[in-house]
């Protein structure tokens, strides 16, 4: 058996703080602590001894961490909490506390020895990197809307369409869905700017990229600013005849936000559409599909604007490997 001796000279030099209290009577009151103990608290011995050693945390528990020190000293376990105390001198510490049930000869708990160790540096550092990746997460937010986001619209960008375009067209060819493509252009929105000014402009781009925005809300439904005056929207799992509608409904709300445009023959802000409708399949190329919906606009535009124009979907262009089949069964 070790010399006792030698324990009693370890606990008083630890530097980790060493507290002993009594299982069994109210409140659980503290016996013994060390010379560690009260270098870390700023409580002398007497001053500690007779409380329980929640006076440390002056009145504030974390219900969490009640529940869980409680559990364990119900079960007679020990625990290890992290815990926010306070010093004589009122400042804050953090305080690792181990503590540990010490059974006698029948294995009843007639004591629970604690260790404390003061951890305030590793905490505020924690906090601190905490808070650096709270800031980093906030910066790529911010950087992901710059990047994917019309400045002046909020709506996506063209850059961001281009690349989620191909992952659409994917996911319908994968689904066999057909997706519906619309373009959108403002009409006679020089005429609209020469009349107003630019700063009206602008505003007139926002109005027209919230009406979209509020009649496409389906989570598949992809709105962006294609450039200048001009928006699309993909719609995936849109067939031809929903389409049809939505695309004079687009036409209509617009024209129903009675924004004059007295340089135009309608005198309101109106807008073209064009569109198509189609279900991806091999050989068939996404911008072939966007640039037959561009063509509809362009004959939406032909046809004296203010309403929509349909284009048939691409037909898939014969690969490589069909040419060679198509030779070798015709014998040339
Ligand atoms: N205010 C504002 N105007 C813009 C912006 N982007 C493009 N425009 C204007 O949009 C107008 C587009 O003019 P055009 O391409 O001639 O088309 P349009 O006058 O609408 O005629 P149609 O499309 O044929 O009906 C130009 O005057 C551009 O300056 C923008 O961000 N803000």
């Amino acid at each position: 058996m070790i010399d006792l001796n030698l324990l009693q000279h370890a606990v008083m030099d630890s530097r980790d703080g060493i507290s002993i209290a009594v299982a069994g009577e109210v409140d659980t009151p503290l016996i013994f602590v060390n010379p560690a103990f009260e270098r870390m608290t700023g409580y002398s011995y007497d001053e500690a001894v007779g409380r329980n050693c929640r006076f440390l945390q002056q009145g504030y528990v974390d219900p969490d961490q009640r529940e869980a020190m409680r559990a364990a000293v119900a079960k007679g376990e020990g625990f290890s909490e992290v815990l926010p105390n306070y010093r004589k001198d009122g400042t804050l510490f953090w305080n690792e506390l181990s503590v540990s049930p010490i059974h006698d000869e029948h294995g009843t708990v007639t004591h629970y020895i604690g260790f404390q160790k003061d951890v305030t540096q590793r905490v505020l550092l924690d906090e601190k990197l905490r808070a650096r990746n709270r800031d980093l997460e906030s910066a790529k937010r911010a950087l992901e809307e710059l990047v994917t986001l019309d400045a002046l619209t909020g709506v996506y960008n063209r850059r961001h369409f281009d690349s989620r375009m191909g992952t659409l067209w994917k996911i319908s060819a994968r689904t066999a869905e057909s997706m519906a493509i619309f373009f959108i252009d403002i009409d006679h929105f020089k005429a609209y700017n020469d009349h107003f000014g630019h700063q009206k402009g602008d505003e007139a781009l926002i109005d027209v990229a919230q009406t979209l925005a509020e009649s496409f809300q389906r989570g598949s439904d992809f709105l962006a600013r294609y450039g200048g005056e001009e928006f699309v929207v993909v719609a995936c799992g849109m067939d031809r005849q929903p389409a049809g509608y939505f695309a004079d409904e687009l036409c209509r709300r617009i024209r129903d936000l009675g924004i004059p445009n007295p340089d135009s023959p309608s005198g309101r802000l109106t807008i073209s559409v064009g569109y198509t409708v189609v279900i991806p399949q091999p050989g068939m190329e996404a911008n072939a599909a966007v640039k037959r919906a561009d063509e509809a606009l362009f004959a939406a535009k032909h046809a004296g604007r203010n309403c929509a124009q349909s284009a048939p979907a691409p037909t898939p262009s014969v690969t490589v490997r069909e040419k060679r089949v198509q030779k070798t069964s015709s014998g040339s």
